[in-house]
């Protein structure tokens, strides 16, 4: 990608500014501690709100006539089966909406034909299989077609989202656990979501020590991961304190813990973001953001590595797609009151965006 130096030290000096005193190291985790203690008493905005915004913007590539299709960034959704078409959609879209240059969609083959006809842009691949669709005699031949078709494509995507509207047949989760094993092996960051995250938190292995896996649990799927791994009850009183110790406990993947504020570990920093959002709970906002923070990990990455920082860039990327979610649902329920839906949400994403990141603001020229 071509940026002028100056551009980058400025990217860079606004993240130093976003994270310097609040990053943390091993050594002053009981720092941190003594932050998180503070902030399960005084709730959201507390001392881990952390400046989302300015992470945003520094994450968030310049667009100039340089570029090439594909440089802003290329993800892939594997989810969409027989029951749901809509999460794929949203998540794939969403990517696109906020700047991704190319979406993948790789869903069931039932699932194909109503995902395309939401969208032209989306590219959508009809290579997933239930086991109702699959005689025993198949399974074989069949999961390996599948393996060999995402393989074809992996090394091109800059981040996976595994899970929206993925179903949970056996035999269609077998063959996404396969994909997940060749996307780490080629170190490609994965978003788990919806399904996904069953899968996962069924067989920890998919992601356990892997840091570029990131888990976006809702409030049932983040119960289900806490008894799963820490064998306990959800701890209220102590959340970021606990959500530190889930995410420690996976070998440091990053949790982005959705709710009335989110949060977000990677075992060794807590962050909180609680820009205000939308009171309504219609499904398929989290679809949204998985796609989202798909992108801006993606961003997140590449910055990271030509600027030789020592940050964590998939926790750049939850903060900055929690940012900006959250802002585009309070715009769309502004607007749409109590019929706010999803797709209201998704065409605030482009004018949310510009009003936190303008594309001609200084660090765009
Ligand atoms: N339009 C669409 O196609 C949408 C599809 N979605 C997909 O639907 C699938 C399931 O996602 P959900 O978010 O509904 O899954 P959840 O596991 O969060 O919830 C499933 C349902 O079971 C209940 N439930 C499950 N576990 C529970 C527990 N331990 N305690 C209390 N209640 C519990 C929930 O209240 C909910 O009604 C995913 O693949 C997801 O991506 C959603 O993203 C929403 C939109
Ligand atoms: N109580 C809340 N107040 C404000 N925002 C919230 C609240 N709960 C969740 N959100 C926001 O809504 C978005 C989706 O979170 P939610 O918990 O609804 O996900 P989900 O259940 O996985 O959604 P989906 O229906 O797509 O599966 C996130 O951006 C999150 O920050
Ligand atoms: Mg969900």
């Amino acid at each position: 990608m071509q940026q002028s130096y100056g551009s980058i030290v400025r990217r860079q000096q606004q993240l130093i500014r976003c994270l310097v005193g609040d990053y943390c190291s091993k050594d002053t985790l009981h720092l941190v501690n003594k932050g998180i203690r503070m902030q399960s008493v005084m709730g959201g905005g507390g001392p881990l709100e952390v400046e989302a915004l300015s992470i945003l913007r520094s994450i968030s590539p310049v667009l100039d006539s340089t570029k090439h299709k594909g440089q802003a960034g290329k993800i892939a959704v594997i989810g969409g089966c027989r029951e749901y078409t809509g999460a794929p959609y949203f998540a794939a879209i969403s990517a696109l909406k906020i700047g991704a240059d190319l979406s993948h969609v790789f869903c069931t083959r039932d699932a194909a034909p109503v995902i395309k006809g939401y969208s032209p842009e989306l590219i959508v691949h009809p290579l997933l299989e239930e086991s109702y669709n699959v005689r025993d005699e198949d399974k074989t031949s069949i999961s390996k077609k599948v393996l060999d078709e995402v393989d074809k494509w992996m090394e091109r995507f800059d981040c996976l989202v595994i899970g929206p509207g993925l179903g949970r047949d056996p035999f269609l989760l077998d063959c996404v656990s396969d994909i997940m094993r060749h996307a780490r092996r080629s170190n490609v960051p994965m978003v788990i979501d919806g399904d996904g995250l069953f899968l996962v938190t069924n067989s920890i292995d998919l992601v356990k020590g892997y840091p570029l896996a990131v888990l976006t649990p809702n409030v049932n799927e983040y119960k289900r991961l806490v008894n799963k791994v820490l064998d306990c009850e959800v701890n209220e009183q102590d959340g970021p304190q606990q959500l530190l110790s889930l995410a420690k406990s996976i070998g440091g993947v990053t949790i982005l813990r959705k709710g009335k504020s989110d949060y977000i570990s990677d075992g060794k920093a807590v962050k909180s973001v609680s820009i205000y959002g939308s009171p309504r709970r219609c499904g398929g906002q989290g679809d949204i953001l998985s796609g989202s923070v798909a992108v801006f990990v993606g961003w997140g990455r590449e910055l990271v590595s030509k600027v030789k920082m020592d940050e964590n860039p998939t926790m750049l990327g939850c903060i900055a797609g929690s940012a900006l979610v959250r802002k585009a649902a309070s715009v769309a329920f502004q607007d749409n009151k109590r019929s706010t839906l999803t797709t209201d949400i998704i065409q605030c994403l482009g004018t949310s965006f510009e009003a936190l990141c303008p594309v001609g603001s200084k660090s765009h020229v």
